[in-house]
């Protein structure tokens, strides 16, 4: 039998009730190799984190559609059996470029992506004064979104997110989310839910479709853990910071050590060829073995 692809493969997680899909958030290749070694069933493409590694830049939007979708590709593409759910952003312009970022992510082998409803050059949801979209004007977006997928004669999930929340309440970034459901958008994603009560509500409230919590360390939400946020009632759980968060502060680490020692902290992971087994030393040698190549015949 065919391995399913991996939209088939989320699809199917997304079905199963009382169930929560974790996904830890990654930006390279690194850090999804690891999240793939732990045996996650599915990964977050961070666009905050995708912006700092490849910008060095924050999550401000300034990072574009070409970039996210190389990072997001070469992340999916790592193993195309595990789904990986990309940040999408705004879309990255009009309705036009909404539907050029759908159609570039399917290409790309994503499985899902998130749209949002901040004006486009917008900010991460757990900084202050967001600046929105009208309602009217998102749902074209997602219009665009569900246009595209039907285009494309292909699959993805289409999360629709809403920043409203903070400034405009929960009743109206609900009619946002019924609204982006009512148009096709499988999952909902309410950025920056502030309380246990309000986040029972929203997977109450848009009960049957799967609800997203963005679990965002040190954000505006309550610090929920994978069986709080499914005991909630959300379907999927993302953790934007799982890797971010550990690189700064060792890296950070290192650096001062180096800076103050002369000598860099000793690796606990060992020399060269255990990193670069982690990102598929072994794999690659077998390819080469397999083409006859002996290239490595060897051993490296
Ligand atoms: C989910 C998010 O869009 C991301 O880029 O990962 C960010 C997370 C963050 O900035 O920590 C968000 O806007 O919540």
């Amino acid at each position: 039998m065919a391995t399913p692809s991996p939209v088939t493969r989320l699809r199917e997680l997304l079905k199963v009730e009382n169930r929560i899909v974790v996904c830890p958030g990654v930006y390279d290749g690194l850090t999804a190799r690891i999240a793939l070694q732990a045996g996650f069933e599915a990964l977050y493409m961070t666009g905050a984190g995708t912006t700092a590694s490849k910008l060095g830049q924050p999550d401000l939007g300034v990072i574009t559609l070409n970039e996210m979708r190389e990072n997001a590709e070469m992340i999916a593409n790592l193993d195309p059996s595990t789904p990986v759910i990309a940040d999408a952003d705004t879309g990255f312009g009009g309705s036009l470029m909404v539907h050029r970022t759908v159609t570039e992510y399917i290409r790309a082998g994503v499985a899902a992506l998130h749209l949002e409803d901040q004006q486009t050059t917008k900010r991460c949801g757990h900084l202050r004064n967001k600046q929105l979209v009208s309602e009217n004007e998102y749902l074209s977006r997602v219009r665009a979104a569900v246009n595209a997928r039907k285009l494309s004669g292909r699959d993805i999930v289409l999360i629709a997110r809403t920043d409203a929340l903070a400034t405009l309440g929960y009743d109206q970034a609900l009619s946002r989310l019924k609204g982006a459901i009512e148009l096709g958008m499988d999952v909902a994603f309410l950025e920056g839910v502030t309380s246990q009560d309000q986040a029972r509500q929203v997977c109450k409230d848009l009960k049957p479709t799967p609800v997203l919590f963005n679990a965002v360390a040190g954000g505006v939400s309550p610090d929920l853990s994978v069986a709080e946020a499914q005991e909630l009632g959300f379907r999927l759980i993302i953790f934007p910071g799982f890797a971010l968060g550990p690189v700064y502060g060792a890296v950070s680490a290192a650096a001062q050590h180096l800076k103050e020692t002369g000598s860099p902290l000793v690796s606990e992971q060992g020399g060269p060829r255990e990193l670069f087994n982690v990102v598929g030393l072994r794999e690659a040698l077998a390819v080469d073995m397999a083409s006859g190549g002996g290239n490595f015949a060897g051993g490296v």
